[in-house]
């Protein structure tokens, strides 16, 4: 299975009611953002909303950080009339709330196309109620559109009537179910959003967690957590320099005829040297991100 490496190791969202945050997010260190009309918008700020994030969107004004907005369901009074906006906005991608069936996503996706959206908008779909996720190996592969799920860990607990905890056991297997579901169809995906925003050990935590999982990188609701997801979901140097180590011993052991060898005795075959070579080319990507992305990333993101 091969994937797209993009880093999105920190991806935050913004009410799309907010034109403060929204204008801020220009000078962020966030890999993406995510300009919210659903829950972050109150109900009677929904219909400016919509036109602060597409205006926002058409000013191509991000640079390199990816943007998605996310629309409100299509069982409400905005979500047709949202999907319409974004299918010309030039945003990157579309979240779709709460998808709870492929038919969902197809029918989201018949809705932009009507309205003239071009073939590289993106569709990522919240992973949020048990009905999703049980449906998620449906739902991941149901548009060629699909880029990417996007866990919505406060609605799923929520659901699951379950506590937040440290260690999140009690949505391990949600979590692991939509990762297998993403990977099995090249998609990418981000963790769930950590609600308390004075609880800096928990944050960090939960970032170690989601990388250890696999997760591309977190989602998150405040510009001061950025640099510490930045850090979290980036290859470490000595992670770097091992997987240069063993491309290189690996490829002189194919030279030799051999296809595996031993590096500082540990095995190297075939497999390690995708994941060492996915590993390094996000480490370069990251590297090149430009401007105010690569200063910020190095004095750690402030809000
Ligand atoms: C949580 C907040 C309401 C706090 O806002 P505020 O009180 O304004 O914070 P600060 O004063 O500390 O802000 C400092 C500066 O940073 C800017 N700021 C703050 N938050 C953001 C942001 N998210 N994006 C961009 N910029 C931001 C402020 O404007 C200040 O700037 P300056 O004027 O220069 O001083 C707020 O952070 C917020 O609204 N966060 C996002 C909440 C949100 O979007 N929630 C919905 C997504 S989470 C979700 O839905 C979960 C999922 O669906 C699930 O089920 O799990
Ligand atoms: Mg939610």
């Amino acid at each position: 299975m091969s994937f797209s490496v993009r880093p999105r190791r920190s991806v935050l969202y913004m009410p799309g009611s907010n034109t403060r945050a929204l204008e801020k997010a220009r000078t962020l260190a966030a890999d993406g953002l995510i300009l919210d009309l659903e829950d972050a918008t109150a109900p009677d700020a929904k219909e400016d909303a919509r036109g602060h994030v597409c205006a926002a969107a058409q000013a191509r004004s991000y640079g390199q950080r990816e943007v998605l907005i996310r629309v409100n369901g299509l069982n409400t009074a905005w979500g047709h009339a949202d999907l319409v906006a974004c299918a010309t906005s030039g945003c990157d991608g579309v979240l779709l709330p709460k998808v709870e069936s492929a038919d969902g996503v197809r029918q989201a996706e018949a809705i932009l196309r009507a309205a003239g959206a071009p073939d590289d908008l993106a569709l990522w779909c919240m992973m949020e109620t048990p009905r999703g996720v049980l449906d998620v190996a449906a739902i991941a592969g149901a548009s060629p559109r699909l880029a990417g799920l996007v866990m919505g860990t406060s609605d799923l607990a929520k659901d699951l009537h379950c506590a937040h905890t440290l260690e999140r056991l009690p949505l391990i297997t949600g979590l692991g179910l939509c990762l297998l579901a993403a990977r099995a169809n090249g998609l990418a995906i981000l963790d769930g959003v950590h609600l308390d925003l004075q609880d800096d050990e928990g944050f960090a935590l939960s970032c170690a967690q989601g990388r250890e999982l696999g997760f591309d990188g977190k989602t998150l609701i405040h510009p001061k957590t950025i640099g510490a997801a930045n850090a979290a979901f980036a290859p470490s140097a000595e992670e770097v320099a091992w997987s240069r180590r063993i491309i290189e011993a690996h490829a002189e052991a194919v030279r030799e005829g051999k296809g595996v060898v031993l590096v500082d005795g540990k095995l190297v075959e075939n497999l390690h040297v995708e994941s060492a070579r996915r590993l390094v080319t996000l480490d370069e990507k990251i590297a090149a991100l430009g401007g105010d992305l690569a200063q910020d990333r190095a004095m750690g993101s402030q809000a």
